[in-house]
């Protein structure tokens, strides 16, 4: 495993006694701190700056320099990152979206009118990109990756036996369609030259599955399945510590990041965003 470079916060707590504390700058400074820091997109640009500007908070760690505060940095960086996507959700999606609904599949579950082919279609998508992470990780072009190798998140197998079962029902399983292809091929090229924006994809894509994903399992199921549980949504142990090990070891893998790389991995959920969104309203193809 590469090295790891634990960050001290000793020193900010005996600062942050300190009485005699400069004033927080005009909020103007934020603003354009933010902006450079967070190049959103043009769609977001609007959005997210101003999302993450109201929530900075600044600490006194010195008196020359006052420290920005992201928001959720203090549990640690899963937390940051959970905070970004959360914002990216539609309400109708999740209690702390703020998007506006553009897509179909950015409405309320629901309301959704899925179909089998469609459904089909998603699943083998989906299976490619989890066949892709998983070769990925293992094969770990960057060393840090191999610590989210055998985390019991893994999808592949599970959507093969999915896959066989639907078989077994007398369904064609299609090939992979565009969607899923382009986000395999993204994230391969991603893996090998930008492991900050690779492990932001990895984040969203285990953990939004874990979530969201799950709940569209279900709703999906009793629409068209007559409420087959698919592998898909089962997991081998308890799930939330599952996901609570994976927490522990993406907080300590972005340790050794700089505030850049950070920031750097934060801005490509939008990415995430877009490409599993895509992958996504096959359901309703
Ligand atoms: C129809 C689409 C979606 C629905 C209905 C949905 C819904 C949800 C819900 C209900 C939560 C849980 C919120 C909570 O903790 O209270 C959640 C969490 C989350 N979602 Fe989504 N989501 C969708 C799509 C996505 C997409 C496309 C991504 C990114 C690729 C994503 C990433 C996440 C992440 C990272 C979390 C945090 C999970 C955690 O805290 O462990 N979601 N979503």
């Amino acid at each position: 495993m590469a090295s790891l470079t634990p960050i001290s916060h000793s020193h900010s707590h005996s600062l942050l006694k300190r009485p005699n504390v400069r004033p927080p700058p005009p909020p103007s400074f934020f603003s354009s701190f933010i902006l450079k820091d967070f190049p959103y997109s043009k769609t977001l640009s609007l959005k997210l700056p101003r999302m993450l500007t109201r929530n900075v908070v600044v600490s006194a760690t010195t008196a020359e320099k006052p420290r920005k505060r992201y928001p959720g940095e203090a549990k640690g960086f899963v937390e940051e990152m959970r905070f970004v996507a959360m914002k990216l959700h539609t309400k109708e999606q999740a209690k702390e979206g703020e998007k506006e609904v553009k897509q179909p599949e950015e409405r309320p579950v629901q309301r959704w009118e899925p179909s089998v082919d469609g459904y089909l279609k998603f699943l083998v998508d989906s299976k490619l990109v989890y066949d892709t992470l998983e070769g990925i990780i293992d094969k770990a072009p960057f060393p840090s990756y191999a610590e989210f190798r055998d985390t019991g998140l893994e999808r592949s197998e599970k959507l093969a036996k999915d896959l066989q079962w639907f078989k077994e029902q007398g369904y064609t399983i299609p090939e992979p369609s565009s969607p899923g292809v382009t986000y395999a091929e993204y994230l391969k090229e991603l893996s090998e030259k930008d492991p900050q924006a690779f492990i932001c994809h990895f984040y969203n894509i285990y953990f939004a599955h874990s979530a969201g994903g799950r709940m569209i399992g279900k709703k999906v199921a009793e629409k068209i399945l007559d409420k087959k549980e698919l592998e898909f949504y089962k997991w081998d142990g308890d799930l939330s510590q599952l996901l609570q090990n994976v927490r522990d070891k993406l907080n300590k893998v972005a340790e050794s990041w700089t505030r850049e790389e950070k920031n750097h991995c934060l801005e490509e959920t939008e990415k995430s965003f877009k490409y599993s969104g895509d992958i996504l309203r096959l359901i309703l193809s």
